[in-house]
């Protein structure tokens, strides 16, 4: 069974937040059909969105796995529920948020799960820790790497 690669965004700004990344990664490595293959810095970041919350920490993981990208989604369901992961206000705190960002160059478009995630090409909290691991991997549907998008994103940026 062949594997595919896929990259995974990792969040939290609630409790102890290197524990909470720390756990999260050792829950998923532990998972079958689930390898952890590249992990970048853990960037310590200001929340967009939703402004009233502490800052987060962000990391991106490339993983190589043979998991369907919809067992993939669960799994990564799964690993949140076991961090108690509590949706109180939709963009407010958690202790760990885990998204699909990148499968192989699948788009996905399904109730449950779209692939490429929809908003990563406007995030840098995103784009900036996975250009560190996974800078010429072309976001699929845009034609630009993520790289590209990085600076892209950085450029949008106010210059202070
Ligand atoms: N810096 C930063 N801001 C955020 N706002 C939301 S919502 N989130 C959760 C995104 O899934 C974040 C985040 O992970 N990092």
């Amino acid at each position: 069974m062949t594997e595919a690669i896929a990259y995974i965004g990792l969040g939290t700004n609630l409790g102890r937040r290197m524990a909470h990344l720390e756990k999260a990664l050792r829950r998923l490595e532990d998972r079958n059909g689930v390898r952890i293959t590249q992990l970048s810095s853990v960037y310590e970041t200001a929340p967009v969105g939703y402004l009233n919350q502490p800052d987060f920490l962000n990391a991106c993981a490339e993983i190589k796995t043979t998991r369907s990208p919809m067992d993939l989604l669960h799994i990564l369901l799964d690993v949140e529920q076991e961090l108690h992961r509590v949706r109180r206000i939709r963009w407010g705190p958690r202790t760990i948020d885990l998204d699909l960002l990148l499968y192989d160059d699948r788009i996905i478009q399904e109730e449950q799960l779209v692939v490429p995630h929809p908003r990563m090409t406007d995030r840098s909290f995103v784009l900036v820790p996975l250009a560190e691991i996974a800078p010429d991997v072309v976001i699929p549907g845009t034609g630009q790497t993520v790289a590209w998008w990085a600076e892209e994103r950085k450029q949008g940026s106010e210059v202070v």
